[in-house]
């Protein structure tokens, strides 16, 4: 019987991101490509006699408000089971960054604990109860490249494009996803995504195309607030990137490098000139396919 298990949480990008409107619900109807990276935390289960959380991360909630407490919780009631587990996160994610590092975490548990609880659950199954958890869940489910519509839980996965540098700026500010979506305003908006031109560009395999085509609408309400963002991506695109884009509701800005060298060379110049958390990964294809 298996007692333990580490499992990868990946961080994503979003590659393009459009809202389409208000719903009835609160939320918002969006349109995003989404990406995942190799950045990841990681979450190691194993078998105990209840859910405890354990962290590396001080400024993490270490209790039932942990995202991946809540996806263990959620899974023992919907199966009726009463086994526990002990979750210890290593975080390398940065956090309320945009990047999904608490939907990744709790995808994983989700993921982890029909493993080791042996539960009979489909991978539609996971992703209707890790939709509860929040919009970005089911997409870290699945990861690779997808198109995220819905109000981001609705996943239509894409073909892998090849794997690019990529280099990641945080900002020293944490920003709230809520807020950003409550101070959204379309008229505010100068462009949208041509969503259909990326899902094309990304059938044809062309970084090129994708990177000259991204996107983010709530750009507009989290530069407002952050104008430091719309200096890194300045910097990125003067040191050498192929493009450049907030994440998600940020504040974290991405930028795609053709190659290691060039990307290396990024954040070294972002390291020295601005005030930043800087990462340098890849982006990364589904692990199952
Ligand atoms: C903006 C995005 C883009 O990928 O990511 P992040 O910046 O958080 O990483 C997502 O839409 C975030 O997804 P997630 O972080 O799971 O958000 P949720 O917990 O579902 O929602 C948090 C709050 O954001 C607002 N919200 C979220 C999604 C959506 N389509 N419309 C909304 O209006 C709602 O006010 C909701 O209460
Ligand atoms: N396992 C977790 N990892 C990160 N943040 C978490 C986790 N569980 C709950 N949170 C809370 O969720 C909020 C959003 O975190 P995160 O998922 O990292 O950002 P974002 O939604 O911007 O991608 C944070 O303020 C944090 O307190």
């Amino acid at each position: 019987m298996v007692q333990t298990l580490t499992i990868s949480a990946r961080a994503k990008i979003n590659l393009t991101l459009d809202v389409l409107g208000k719903r009835p619900d609160g939320y918002h109807e969006v349109a995003m490509i989404m990406q995942t990276l190799e950045l990841a935390d990681l979450v190691h289960l194993r078998q105990a006699d209840s859910i405890l959380i354990e962290t590396d991360n001080p400024r993490l909630p270490g209790d039932e408000s942990n995202l991946a407490y809540r996806a263990a919780a959620l899974l023992r009631r919907e199966c009726g089971v009463d086994h526990g587990v002990h979750i210890r996160l290593e975080k390398k994610i940065p956090m309320a960054a945009g990047l999904a590092g608490g939907s990744s975490d709790a995808a994983a548990v989700l993921k982890g604990l029909v493993q080791l609880w042996k539960l009979p659950l489909t991978p539609e199954d996971l992703s209707r109860l890790g939709a509860s958890l929040g919009s970005d869940v089911p997409f870290c489910l699945y990861g690779g490249t997808a198109l995220a519509t819905g109000r981001g839980e609705v996943i239509t996965q894409l073909q892998d494009l090849p794997s690019r540098p990529v280099v990641l700026a945080k900002p020293p500010v944490d920003v709230a996803t809520a807020s950003v979506y409550k101070g959204y305003r379309p008229e505010a908006v100068v462009v949208h995504p041509d969503t259909q031109s990326v899902l094309t560009a990304i059938s044809q395999g062309n970084w090129h195309k994708v990177e000259q085509s991204l996107v983010n609408v709530l750009e507009s309400v989290t530069v407002n607030e952050h104008p430091q963002i719309a200096i890194i991506k300045a910097m990125m695109l003067n040191a050498g990137a192929t493009g450049s884009l907030m994440s998600g509701s940020g504040p974290t800005v991405f930028c795609l490098a053709e190659n290691d060298d060039t990307a290396q060379q990024i954040a070294q110049r972002l390291t020295q000139e601005c005030k930043a958390e800087v990462i340098v990964t890849r982006t990364s294809q589904r692990e199952t396919k």
